[in-house]
């Protein structure tokens, strides 16, 4: 699969107004193909109002937002070039996972063929002849997936894929978004779990009160807020604190019996317990996570508005 290396989805200048609401504010971002794209945001950010402005399902108060250069209602055979998958399935009851994506398919011209490779694909060949409503809510979200993926598109777009997985179903999830990323689809999935994200996710775009926060790929995200510190193990804790606290450094005991340092980097630690002849057992640098980042960058931005 090739696509072309540009940004693949482009959001520029878009708002959306609810009456006193301005959901969605002047927001501008981009996202790269072959990379998953996490966007994020706390409750009420302006995410999923985003997610359906790129899909035609809401229009824009003024903006624009396109997928590989055009808006999603100009896209000749839209299921060929954009999945999207907006909350779990929903099916006729009664009908089968597998009837129900054959049913897509002839509606949209495609072979019957591609339920069960879609099926396959999502891990749902033994329930595809299982009736709907016995379906779990993890079942629900892989037949959304395999839905999404019948048209074969080279955009995925995903609102919360991972609600109601369990622990196996999330990493099924991130192992299957990464190898459609690196088969050089473009992956944008939006996500509460953060951990997850840091996990999955290549580039993170971050939202809050309807506003861009920031955005770019997660480890220039993580160092741009400094939030990196240094775990060191040393059975002088007393000498080593004083050694740091000349250096300007800050060091927390934690449970576990070692220090946390920020403030200072792993090497000019060592250099400084070495020169105080205090003896090291560990010394480790931690990338900040994404979650303290993305509380940093979304403080009193947060909430229901
Ligand atoms: N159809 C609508 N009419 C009026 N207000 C709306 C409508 N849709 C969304 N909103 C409001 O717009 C704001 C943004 O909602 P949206 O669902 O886009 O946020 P979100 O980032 O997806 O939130 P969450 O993480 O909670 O799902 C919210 O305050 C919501 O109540």
């Amino acid at each position: 699969m090739t696509g072309p290396a540009s940004d693949a989805i482009v959001v520029d200048h878009l708002s959306k107004q609810y009456k006193k609401l301005r959901a969605v504010d002047d927001l501008s971002f981009s996202v790269r193909s072959g990379r998953v794209t996490g966007f994020l945001g706390p409750n009420g950010a302006g995410k999923t109002t985003t997610l359906r402005m790129l899909l035609g399902l809401v229009t824009p108060t003024s903006g624009n937002a396109t997928i590989g250069g055009e808006r999603y209602t100009e896209l000749h055979e839209p299921i060929k070039h954009v999945g999207a998958v907006l909350e779990a399935s929903s099916a006729h009851r009664g009908r089968t996972g597998r009837n129900h994506l054959r049913m897509i398919c002839r509606a949209a011209g495609l072979p019957d063929s591609r339920a069960d490779e879609t099926l396959e694909l999502v891990g749902l060949t033994p329930a595809g002849k299982r009736k709907f409503k016995g379906y779990s809510l993890g079942m629900k979200q892989r037949l959304g997936i395999a839905a999404a993926m019948l048209g074969n598109p080279r955009v995925l777009i995903l609102d919360e894929p991972a609600n109601g997985l369990d622990p196996e179903g999330i990493r099924w999830m991130r192992d299957l978004l990464k190898a459609l990323a690196a088969e050089g689809r473009t992956v944008l999935v939006s996500s509460h779990l953060l951990g997850e994200m840091q996990v999955l996710a290549d580039d993170v775009v971050i939202v809050a009160a309807g506003k861009l926060v920031r955005q770019g790929p997660v480890d220039e995200v993580l160092g741009s807020m400094g939030t990196s510190q240094v775990r060191v193990r040393t059975p002088q804790p007393a000498e080593l604190t004083t050694a740091l606290t000349s250096l300007g450094a800050s060091a927390t005991p934690q449970a576990d019996g070692s220090l946390l340092v920020s403030g200072a980097e792993a090497a000019a630690i060592g250099h400084a317990a070495f020169t105080a002849s205090v003896e090291l057992h560990e010394l480790v640098a931690e990338r900040g996570d994404l979650e303290q980042v993305f509380l940093q960058l979304t403080a009193g931005m947060a909430g229901i508005r």
